[in-house]
């Protein structure tokens, strides 16, 4: 007979500390149940004057399923109640999860002595095994995590959950602003990873731009930027450096072919950013064989129109103008000031 356990938490946020506990009882069962117990109302009181913002069920249940992916014995499980955190009735709760896991259960597992005695009655037929009950493994509880937020205990956060947690900063402009050395400087700064404007690299790949890009290229290049996006998320240090999105990509298609694509609107629509610092166009405009628009009067129509795309588009930013010096330190300040926690 199988050796059936399960390991239930709240895992608001997931750490180390259960990534260790679920991989030691994933050797001490045949078949391993993770089970995320949840409740809109109980998640949002646990995060109430919290250093941490109610984390949505279906982001837990997918790292559990990305953490656990290639344990082939552990199954990813969830069971949701209305109730509070006072008022949790363990055993309706316990009814669930036996419903959901729908084999003998043979073991419970927690790091926790409390819970003994309730597992005892409610799961009399199971042992209740204690892993790391004085963690001493991981010196960590969700409960710390939420008083000073993910990022005071960044190292204890799974590679898993950390791309949700990152703060993205986009930078925008029309061309010659200085978007890419500031996005690259930024990135040096905070120690982190960025993301260099794949329209650009796109441009270059087919030798040029102005008259020989074509419609169909637009959403490719939405696309590709936001796969390059996904990338830098994942490898980033609390914080991400963007140059441009999905609205600078309309409004070089509105100005190359004349075409306002819905495919961009729909893109734009479904991209968040956590700060957008807007370049002006008031620094001196350089000619890098790829650009085309120097002439003042176009620069500032190109500002214009650019700027009035991203209010069409609900996007809202900080703008940035002044010498090099001045857009870093402005940047760095506002980054400082939006993001006190990193
Ligand atoms: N009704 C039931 O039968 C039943 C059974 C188990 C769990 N649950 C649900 O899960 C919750 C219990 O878990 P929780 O509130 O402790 O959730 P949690 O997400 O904080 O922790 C989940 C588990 O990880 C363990 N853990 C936490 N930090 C650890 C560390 N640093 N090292 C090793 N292990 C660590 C905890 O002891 C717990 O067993 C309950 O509130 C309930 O919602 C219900």
């Amino acid at each position: 007979m199988k050796k059936v356990g399960f390991f239930g938490g709240k895992f608001l946020p997931l750490h180390q500390g259960h990534v260790y506990s679920i991989i030691k009882a994933s050797t001490m069962v045949d078949e391993l149940y993770v089970v995320l117990s949840h409740s809109e109302k109980r998640d949002q009181e646990l995060c109430a004057g919290s250093s941490l913002s109610s984390i949505p069920c279906h982001i837990r249940l997918r790292w559990l399923s990305q953490l656990t992916k290639e344990m082939d014995n552990v199954k990813v499980v969830e069971v949701e109640d209305q109730e509070g955190n006072d008022d949790y009735n363990w055993k309706e709760g316990s009814l669930k999860i036996r419903e959901a896991i729908g084999r003998k259960i043979d073991v419970v597992f927690s790091s926790e002595i409390e819970y003994a005695p309730t597992f005892k009655e409610l799961y009399p037929e199971a042992k209740h095994i204690l892993i790391d009950e004085n963690r001493e493994q991981v010196p960590i509880s969700a409960t710390k995590i939420r008083e000073k937020g993910v990022f005071a205990y960044w190292g204890y956060i799974p590679e898993v959950a950390k791309p949700y947690f990152i703060k993205k900063v986009v930078i925008l402009g029309t061309e010659s602003c200085g978007k890419s050395t500031l996005t690259r400087n930024l990135a040096l700064i905070y120690n982190t990873t960025y993301v260099k404007e794949y329209g650009r690299e796109y441009c270059e790949m087919l030798g040029g731009c102005d008259g020989i890009i074509l419609e169909e290229d637009y959403p490719m290049i939405a696309y590709g930027h936001k796969l390059k996006e996904y990338e830098a998320i994942r490898n980033a240090n609390k914080i991400v450096f963007i140059d441009t999105e999905a609205v600078v990509t309309q409004f070089y298609s509105e100005l190359y072919n004349q075409k306002h694509q819905t495919v961009l609107d729909e893109i734009a629509q479904i991209q968040k950013y956590d700060l957008c610092l807007y370049l002006e166009p008031d620094v001196k405009w350089v000619d890098d064989g790829l650009r085309v628009h120097g002439d003042k009067k176009v620069r500032e129509d190109n500002n214009h129109r650019l700027k009035e795309l991203l209010k069409e588009n609900g996007v809202k930013f900080v703008s940035i103008g002044g010498t090099y010096q001045e857009r870093l330190e402005k940047s760095v300040e506002l980054i400082g000031r939006t993001f006190k926690e990193i």
